[in-house]
């Protein structure tokens, strides 16, 4: 599928060719073996980048909505229409399932779908203005250069919900992907190449991610940093950006709370609580990473669960029938064991699971795991695992359980499970998180606003939310002579 050394600088509509000297190994998490080389390019490359999208910045921004709109809706097409062979390349460099991989790139096409249709709804305003003598209004307009910095945990659909909106407003980019997962970075430039977007519109840089990150917080063209990725990360580039007072969008960690109240029918929240816990292997920032079951239904929910965790398969994502993948890497084994181990020491007990498991494959597997008998001393409780353990804590109070749900510095996403939709509502208005999923764990879509509050990020992304971030508001107060 891919050569043993892949290019992957694209700068100014063309790829680089890179030295074999400067490059790093792509591995496949399930078999740890390798892929194929990519570039480990720097602040030479990301200079040149930055300066393609510069110059490409006045003609893109000065198209019509409608014409950018365009290019968007085939890069859409082409997309869609690849999706298998995409999947087929997320999966080996990130791990997750091809089920889950194959719906990640159609989610990330609809980014673009969704944002070819609001590039011509970009709507400025008229302000009643207190005097005749004057006429107000508002326009918005392309921020300019966005410097666009993106994990591995969906290494598909966090770079198209960035960067559609970007170039839907006007701007133009340089993308920098995880060093994990830089292979459906490529594939997307080369969908905007074919989709015959011009030059210097969209630009990548693999590579040395301090450097990289650091021509872009200190150049003065780059306006706008738009991050996904830990909240460590999202701190530093807070600090960073200072400098120059830079335009930040960040999309950081999360720590979602999942309540589940006395009402709630058990065989639905037993699934979907897997579907949020387990979904890309608990590897995702609106994961269940805390799980506050009622009293009343505690004993029979952990034994459906349990029931339910013990028929998950897991293994190579490109096998048949594969639930759960690999982790991304060992160390993201050891911090998943780290919380575990740290919980059993506290008191917690192990209903399943606990363990890598090392019997088939090379690749970084972590067995499914519940713990009961959870206190709120437990790291578990308080740090993002990112990875496939649930710990359950009992309640028997709305109040008290909204309290312990918010007891944290996180703020992304918390889910809900009643069949009462007075409690569904009172509940989700207490809840100090950016998203609320209502018997629902899978809240993202193109058409609504998808972020955190706290230290879980600034900004949304979806729906004209997302646009507006990529988007000044310039106020023209015009003089007029009223006679
Ligand atoms: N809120 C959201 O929408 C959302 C979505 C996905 C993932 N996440 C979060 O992302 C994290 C997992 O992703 P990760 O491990 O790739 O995160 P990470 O913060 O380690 O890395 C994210 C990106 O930042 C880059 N980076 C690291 N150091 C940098 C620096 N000094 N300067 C510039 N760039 C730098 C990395 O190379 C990568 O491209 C989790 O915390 C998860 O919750 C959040
Ligand atoms: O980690 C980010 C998850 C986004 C999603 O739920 O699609």
């Amino acid at each position: 599928m891919f050569e043993s050394l892949t290019k992957s600088i694209f700068i100014n509509g063309k790829w680089e060719a890179i030295s074999e000297a400067h490059t790093e190994t792509i591995y496949n998490p399930a078999t740890l073996e390798p892929i194929t080389k990519v570039a480990h390019a720097g602040a030479k490359e990301t200079t040149k980048a930055i300066t393609a999208a510069d110059e490409a910045f006045p003609q893109w921004s000065q198209k019509t909505g409608r014409e950018r709109s365009r290019y968007l809706y085939k890069a859409y097409q082409l997309m869609q229409e690849d999706a298998e062979r995409l999947g087929k390349i997320l999966t080996m460099e990130q791990g997750k399932p091809l089920n889950e991989a194959i719906g990640e790139v159609k989610g990330a096409a609809n980014f673009l779908l969704w944002y070819a249709e609001e590039a011509s709804r970009n709507y400025g305003e008229w302000l009643p203005s207190s005097t005749n003598s004057k006429r107000l209004m508002v326009i918005p307009q392309a921020v300019g250069v966005v410097g666009a910095i993106t994990p591995w945990n969906f290494p598909s659909s966090m770079i198209t919900r960035k960067l559609a909106p970007a170039l839907a407003a006007g701007c133009t980019v340089v993308l920098k992907p995880a060093p994990e997962t830089p292979l459906s970075a490529i594939e997307i430039m080369k969908i905007f190449e074919r989709a015959g977007v011009p030059n210097g519109v969209v630009n990548l840089v693999t590579g040395d991610a301090k450097a990289i990150g650091q021509q872009l917080l200190t150049n003065k063209v780059v306006q706008h940093i738009t991050f996904t990725g830990s909240t460590a990360v999202g701190k530093y580039l807070i600090r960073e950006s200072a400098q120059q007072v830079k335009k930040l969008s960040l999309e950081l960690g999360g720590h979602a709370p999942s309540i589940v109240f006395a009402d709630a029918d058990l065989d639905k929240a037993t699934s979907l609580v897997i579907g949020s816990k387990f979904r890309n292997n608990g590897q995702t920032c609106i994961c269940t990473n805390r799980l506050y079951v009622h009293q009343h239904i505690a004993n029979d929910f952990a034994n459906l669960l349990k029931v339910k965790v013990s028929q998950l398969k897991l293994g190579s994502g490109l096998e048949n029938e594969v639930d759960l993948g690999p982790l991304i890497n060992q160390k993201a084994c050891e911090k998943v064991h780290d919380h575990v181990k740290d919980a059993t020491e506290k008191g917690a007990i192990v209903e399943c699971g606990g363990e890598q498991w090392n019997d088939k494959l090379d690749g970084h597997y972590y067995k499914p795991t519940i713990l009961s008998n959870i206190s709120d001393e437990m790291k578990i409780m308080h740090e993002e695992t990112f990875g496939p353990v649930i710990p359950i804590q009992t309640f028997t109070d709305e109040s008290e359980v909204i309290k312990q749900a918010n007891n944290t510095d996180y703020g992304l996403a918390a889910y809900v499970f009643t069949e009462n939709t007075n409690r569904a509502i009172r509940v989700s208005e207490k809840l100090d998180y950016g998203i609320v999923g209502v018997n629902d764990v899978f809240p993202a879509t193109p058409e609504a606003p998808f972020g955190g509050i706290k230290q879980s990020g600034i900004g949304k992304e979806g729906g004209h939310h997302g646009m507006d971030e990529f988007l000044e508001k310039k106020y023209i107060s015009i003089g007029i002579d009223s006679k």
